[in-house]
């Protein structure tokens, strides 16, 4: 269901590639305190990390954006100022404090710790997660009780949320609107309604923002959507991975409510084989300039590729598939002969590694300026022979959830490409 604002939007993502000047991001912290060898992979990282110096990486990210002249929220950050709002603390704390969250005979305890703690504790904890040990030894009311004996003191109250490290999933702005993504796997469902909150009461958002598709108070069933999959790459056209993470259910439902509300006027679709290396189009596929992409061939080259135009009733959608590779079919879309493919660096196990650790995940602030991993040394070499100014970050730490640049940010203001 498309949602008007009810005042003037200030953010809009109209390209990949054009001038990019407002990105949300998350700093790394206490989420990522808690993973261990034992929980990383069910919290979807495959190893653990050197926080503190993922911290840093991360900074240097943020001050190589803030340097250019972008605008940079970070969710911890937009997370306190929204709790700030009385409605806004009430609206999310009554959603995540019930007793199917946290245990019934707990949830009236620990709303009443919660609700004692400074906007930005409380942030850190809606992201971070809530502990038992985090509580007070003198807080035991018999539910805290049974928690600590039941669990050896390692049971969570509040999940802790390490991807929301990756923003581009959650919520996707795609032109005048944006969507509240519900994501595939568990681990990663409770990050969409800290979103929802700060959209909605913000007020940097409130009342400015269009919703195109999602809600995580509704349920979604099949329909799953990943912002990784997510590209609006221009000329009323909007580019989606169907994957391991992204549905048809859910594809077909954001089509119909772009068309709708004259959002895109087609869809297309790159389906994927489903696996992890390549959990998302864009870690296979990003664009680097308006007519470069890079791509990870292995993958890449399996891609059927449909495009999703109105349709009259009763079948509302016209789905057609398409002949030629996903690439031509994106260059034409973009209004060009052909798009300039820059493939994975280095030999067949380097290029393989290279995809793994982000190689082909960039993000572009201007056309032809892209931030990539360094360590992706033969891939970059490669952007850069072909005329793409690659800004390099550090990836040893970051990289070990599975993302890069791209998948870091959400932008909120991009212009078109001109
Ligand atoms: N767009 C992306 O590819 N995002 C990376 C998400 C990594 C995260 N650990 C996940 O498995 O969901």
């Amino acid at each position: 269901m498309t949602a008007p604002p009810t005042t003037q939007p200030r953010y809009g993502v109209h390209s990949e590639v054009g001038r990019l000047h407002s990105v949300l991001v998350c700093s790394p912290g206490l989420a990522h305190h808690r993973l261990t060898p034992s929980n990383c992979h069910d919290l979807l990282y495959d190893d653990v990390l050197w926080v503190e110096q993922a911290e840093q990486h991360h900074q240097g990210f943020v001050t190589l954006m803030k340097d250019r002249g972008i605008e940079v929220k970070e969710l911890h950050t937009l997370l306190a100022e929204t709790l700030h709002v009385p409605e806004a603390r009430d609206w999310l704390l009554s959603r995540k404090i019930t007793p199917d969250e946290v245990g019934l005979g707990l949830a009236t305890d620990i709303r009443e710790f919660l609700d004692e703690l400074d906007s930005a504790t409380l942030a850190d904890y809606l992201i971070g997660g809530l502990s038992t040990h985090d509580l007070p030894r003198d807080f035991s009311p018999p539910g805290v009780q049974l928690v600590r004996e039941e669990s050896g003191m390692t049971d969570y109250l509040l999940p802790p949320l390490p991807n929301t490290l990756f923003t581009r999933d959650t919520t996707s702005w795609v032109y005048g609107g944006v969507t509240l993504n519900p994501l595939y796997w568990p681990a990663r469902h409770a990050e969409t309604l800290l979103m929802k909150a700060v959209y909605s009461y913000h007020p940097d958002f409130a009342g400015a923002v269009r919703t195109w598709w999602g809600d995580p108070e509704m349920e979604h069933g099949f329909a799953t959507l990943e912002g990784g999959d997510v590209m609006p790459i221009g000329n009323g056209t909007v580019v989606i991975g169907m994957s391991e993470r992204s549905s048809r259910q859910a594809i077909t439902q954001l089509a119909m409510e772009l068309f709708l509300g004259e959002g895109a006027e087609q869809v297309i679709v790159a389906k994927m084989p489903r696996m992890r290396a390549a959990m998302h189009l864009d870690t296979v596929f990003t664009l680097a300039d308006r007519d470069v992409c890079t791509v990870f061939p292995g993958i890449i080259d399996q891609i059927e590729t449909f495009t999703i135009r109105e349709a009259p009733a009763p079948t509302f959608l016209d789905v057609n598939r398409e002949d030629r590779p996903f690439v031509d079919v994106v260059a034409g879309a973009l209004g060009l002969d052909h798009l300039r493919v820059i493939e994975t660096g280095g030999d067949r196990y380097m290029s393989e590694r290279q995809q793994w650790d982000s190689g082909n995940n960039l993000l572009a602030l201007e056309p032809g300026v892209v931030v990539a991993y360094d360590r992706n040394v033969a891939t970059n070499k490669k952007l850069r022979a072909a005329g793409v100014e690659v800004l390099e970050i550090v990836g040893a730490e970051l990289g070990r959830g599975r993302g890069g640049a791209h998948c870091m940010t959400q932008p909120l203001l991009r212009d078109p490409v001109d």
